[in-house]
């Protein structure tokens, strides 16, 4: 496929969601996230809000989902988004469930590997159950603890090659990437490029990030576009 950016909104109001969602179009992204921050702050009138202002761009709702998962893979379809995400560590039933959900609904499913012992056998299972994409993550909260704690930042290009070669699925890396490394994705065979907090929001007061967004992400979807289709 060819290389897919998105950006990753993990912002807390829908003010704010719409002006930076409206910036990264124009420069060329791809998809829109929805990020855990805005759905739990807004939630479907945040999804709602977006596919009004953003009729024809793809919407991936960052649920991460351990339980329930029909229901909120339906509600999140039902307010326009077009992609869920399910956690590696949910019982099977719940991936099964939002896998079933997607296919009811035409919305795609994303399985996240963020904490499972071995991130490899959790892009692996996920894919076992049905999941369309492998979210390779590492989680905000532990990679930054690793950090303060003197050692060195995890980032997921780390297993990105491995995780890779596991499954068949297109996979995306997230979680911390820079620049430089969200812009590496598709050469390592992970066609979707996520720019999350580094790129784009303070990732400590959760706003927007200052300086020339738009450029930056312009250059950064100019780069990845220039790549081919990635094989998957
Ligand atoms: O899912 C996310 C994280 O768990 C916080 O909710 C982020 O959207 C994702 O990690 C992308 O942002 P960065 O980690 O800052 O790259």
């Amino acid at each position: 496929m060819k290389p897919i950016v998105q950006i990753s909104l993990d912002l807390t109001t829908i003010a704010e969601a719409l002006e930076t969602a409206e910036l990264a179009i124009r420069a060329g992204v791809d998809w829109i996230e929805a990020g855990t921050p805005l759905i739990l702050a807004e939630g479907l009138h945040g999804i709602r809000a977006l596919r009004e202002r953003f009729p024809d761009v793809p919407i991936v709702a960052d649920l991460k989902t351990m339980d329930g998962g029909y229901l909120e893979a339906e509600m999140m379809a039902g307010a326009g988004a077009t992609h869920v995400v399910v956690m590696a560590q949910a019982h099977d039933e719940t991936i099964e469930c939002v896998v079933k959900a997607g296919r009811d609904y035409g919305v795609g499913v994303m399985g996240d590997n963020m904490a499972y012992d071995t991130m490899v056998d959790g892009a692996r299972r996920l894919e076992d159950l049905g999941c369309d994409y492998i979210v390779h993550h590492i989680g905000y909260d532990h990679r930054r603890g690793i950090a303060a704690a003197g050692g060195r930042m995890p980032s997921p290009l780390d297993d990105l090659r491995a995780v890779v070669d596991a499954v068949k699925i297109p996979v995306q890396a997230v979680g911390g990437l820079s620049i430089e490394e969200a812009i590496q994705c598709p050469a390592y065979g992970a066609p979707l490029v996520v720019l999350g907090a580094p790129l784009t929001i303070d990732a400590d007061a959760f706003k927007t990030a200052d300086g020339d967004l738009e450029s930056s992400l312009r250059l950064i979807c100019e780069k990845v576009h220039a790549y081919d289709e990635v094989q998957r």
